[in-house]
């Protein structure tokens, strides 16, 4: 597979360092195109993979291209290339939220083979979680491959389109508003005496075993928060006063905010 990512900022950077990790392919094999020549020079020479001159050198040269740029960019980079990548029979990738697999036939061609991944931002440490779904060209082989690629950097699932936007704001978003959680602790720790660096580790670390805790024991995180409390102790003091600022419904509206807002930008 020659591996090309139209676009190479967050996303594209932790993908193609993920890959890299893990020997996947080779880095001979892997080209980025980014908005000018000197950047994609320096981000190539950085990573240690190829640079095209061009988006249509890229997609001359790539079998898998994978469009990861904003989502207001992908329209007209797919306007431009639509002809070359029908051409090329690539198999295209879109990363990008809120751009449907129709929207991204109706950008190429009715014959383009087009593959929707959403992933996050762990794809760069090999814990990503991505959802996968491919349009009715894509035959089972092409989409496991795209599935082993996403793989290499985490876990996917394979879900309907529709279910897209949830996954979206469970996973593509989510590590942004963990981010925010360990923070905010991490700050209440430095309040109450801490250095920041070390309260930032611990609540890391906290944050890290507790989903661990989730994902190995059989318990609900309900359960789990019923172990934590000691009758009339400390966790249940703290429960209460999250709860009574709304924490579970702040979180399910921040969850919701983002499904509104990629139903936006699908138009
Ligand atoms: N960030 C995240 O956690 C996640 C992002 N996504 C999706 O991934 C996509 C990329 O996001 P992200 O990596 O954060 O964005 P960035 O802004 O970090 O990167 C965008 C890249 O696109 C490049 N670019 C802009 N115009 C062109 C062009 N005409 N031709 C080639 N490259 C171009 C930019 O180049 P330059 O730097 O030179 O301007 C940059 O390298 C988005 O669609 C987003 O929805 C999906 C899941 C998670
Ligand atoms: O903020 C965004 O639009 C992208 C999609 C998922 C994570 N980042």
């Amino acid at each position: 597979m020659k591996l090309g990512f139209i676009g190479a900022g967050n996303m594209a950077t932790a993908i193609i360092k993920g890959l890299l990790a893990k020997n996947f392919l080779p880095a001979t094999d892997i080209y980025i195109t980014t908005s000018s020549s000197e950047h994609t020079e320096t981000v190539a020479k950085n990573l240690g993979i190829q640079s095209a001159h061009s988006n249509a050198d890229l997609i001359e040269i790539a079998d898998t291209v994978i469009i990861a740029v904003k989502p207001h960019i992908a329209p007209i980079i797919l306007n431009e290339q639509r002809e070359l990548l029908t051409k090329r029979k690539s198999v295209l990738i879109s990363i990008a939220s809120g751009l449907t697999l129709e929207n991204l036939a109706e950008l190429t061609s009715s014959e383009q083979k087009i593959v929707k991944v959403m992933p996050n931002m762990n794809v760069s440490i090999g814990q990503s979680v991505s959802a996968i779904c491919g349009n009715q060209l894509i035959t089972k082989e092409e989409l496991d491959l795209v599935a082993a690629l996403f793989n290499v950097v985490g876990s996917t699932y394979e879900i309907a389109e529709k279910d897209f936007r949830n996954f979206t704001a469970l996973a593509g978003c989510s590590p942004a508003f963990t981010y925010l959680y360990i923070d905010a602790m991490s700050r209440a720790g430095v309040k109450n005496g801490l250095p920041k660096a070390m309260a930032t580790k611990i609540a890391a670390e906290a944050v890290k075993g507790s989903a661990q805790m989730v994902l190995d024991s059989e318990d609900t995180p309900w359960d789990l928060i019923d172990k934590v409390c000691s009758p009339g102790g400390t966790t249940i003091a703290g429960l209460v006063a999250l709860e009574e600022e709304h924490f579970m419904a702040t979180v399910i509206k921040g969850l919701e905010a983002t499904i509104k807002r990629d139903q936006e930008l699908e138009g």
